[in-house]
């Protein structure tokens, strides 16, 4: 069965990144791109907006958020759980394991007893346009500016990354958040990228692109002028996801699925007769569930799709674990940059650009906090405590 997209509903727009009629004539789209055209108007400084962070002239330092969400228990684990005490308690930002009474001089659970603190913590009760708001609507409207963008869910089987992502009934989700008018959509199944809109064409290959980083080559772009127009198109991409089910998720997603905007913003005339424009990227990526394939009990085709699941998440783990290395020594970015493994896998191939250089990141963690997934929660919180280390600096970038 398939997951939903929930209906259309467009974002905000923010004063700096205002639509005009005219703009919404085409523009070219790179390769898993489509394009767009909004305004930033010259009176705004393209260095000053929204998400956090302390600015240089062109950059911005901490340009990755970090949140968790926390989903509520599903049926099976309610009735599970029973009585039980709660495995994890939470409080502002942070989230505590409960450990069991008698124990806690272990130093496991010592350390335990401590907590993980996050840019933003959202509970079971939490909506998704709340965290879209607080963690995401920055990170989409700076590519206005002209900066590349990532909104990345990680997480177990189950715990809501495409609820988040893509939303249910009543609840839009990030995309359909984000969405203004364009999209380029591609997804990795097996270490092979195929394009959503285009079925025919499997396993595109990935290159070196001046202006993106890096481009997949062969992918579809389509331009549209109509949030409706990407709608339709996220559907049919949506058909052709590969979706199989494991014990953990009737409906589990089992690739990543990486759905990228081109975003071009032209500065406003205003009588001089030039015109500036940006042209920058913004990537939502829904991952594959990252738990262990022994607790999936999967097998077989289902086996062979967790542990290439695994060699791209463990390469993302570790590529991430490296930068946070990077921010301790302090070794120049561009330097370093040549070391990490983002060959090993083609989803930190395609995320190259999007992670430790020129983007604004937000990466949104989802947990369970049934007792049946404590390791799986926990493994996710101390990959997000991880990521919450990593430094970029994003830049303003050239079309
Ligand atoms: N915050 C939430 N509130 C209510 N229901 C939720 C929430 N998060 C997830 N769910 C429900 O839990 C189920 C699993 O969610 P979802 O399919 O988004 O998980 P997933 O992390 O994408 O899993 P997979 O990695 O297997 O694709 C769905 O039925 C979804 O509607």
């Amino acid at each position: 069965m398939l997951k939903s997209l929930v209906p259309p509903r467009l974002p905000a727009r923010t004063p700096t990144a205002t639509p005009s009629p005219a703009s919404q004539r085409r523009g070219s789209g790179g390769s898993a791109s489509v394009a767009s055209n909004n305004t930033f108007s010259d009176a705004t400084p393209l260095n000053s907006s929204t998400a956090g962070g302390r600015r240089s002239s062109n950059s911005v330092e901490r340009s990755i958020q970090v949140c968790v969400r926390i989903r509520p228990l599903n049926h099976r684990e309610m009735q599970m759980q029973g009585h039980d005490r709660p495995s994890w308690r939470w409080d502002n930002d942070k989230i505590v394991q409960n450990v069991v009474p008698g124990t806690e001089k272990t130093s496991n659970n010592t350390a335990q007893l401590a907590g993980f603190e996050f840019d933003h913590l959202f509970y079971p009760d939490s909506l998704t346009q709340d965290i879209y708001e607080k963690a995401v609507k920055g990170v989409v409207l700076r590519t206005m500016e002209g900066y590349h963008g990532s909104v990345l869910a990680y997480g177990q089987t189950s715990t809501g990354k495409t609820f988040t992502m893509g939303g249910v009934g009543t609840q839009p989700g990030v995309i359909p958040l984000a969405v203004e008018e364009c999209f380029g959509y591609v997804a990795i199944y097996n270490e092979q990228i195929n394009d959503l809109l285009c079925p025919a064409s499997t396993n595109v290959r990935i290159v070196s692109d001046k202006r993106d980083g890096v481009a997949v080559v062969g992918n579809k772009s389509e331009v549209v002028i109509s949030p409706q127009q990407v709608y339709a198109l996220i559907s049919a991409g949506e058909a052709q996801r590969h979706i199989g089910a494991t014990d953990a998720n009737k409906n589990s997603s089992r690739s990543h699925t990486i759905f990228r905007m081109t975003i071009e913003s032209r500065a406003r005339d205003g009588g001089s007769g030039k015109q500036r424009s940006r042209v920058s990227t913004l990537s939502l990526v829904d991952l594959a569930g990252s738990e262990s394939a022994k607790l999936s009990n999967t097998r077989g085709e289902r086996q062979l799709e967790g542990a290439f699941i695994n060699r791209s998440l463990l390469t993302l783990g570790h590529i991430i674990y490296k930068l946070t290395e990077e921010d301790r020594s302090g070794r120049a970015n561009e330097d370093f940059q040549k070391h990490l493994p983002y060959r090993d896998s083609k989803l930190t191939r395609l995320l190259q650009p999007s992670l430790g250089g020129n983007a604004q990141i937000a990466i949104i963690c989802t947990v369970s906090p049934a007792a049946a997934n404590v390791e799986e929660t926990r493994n996710t919180l101390k990959f997000a405590s991880r990521a919450k280390r990593m430094r970029n600096t994003a830049r303003v970038s050239q079309p």
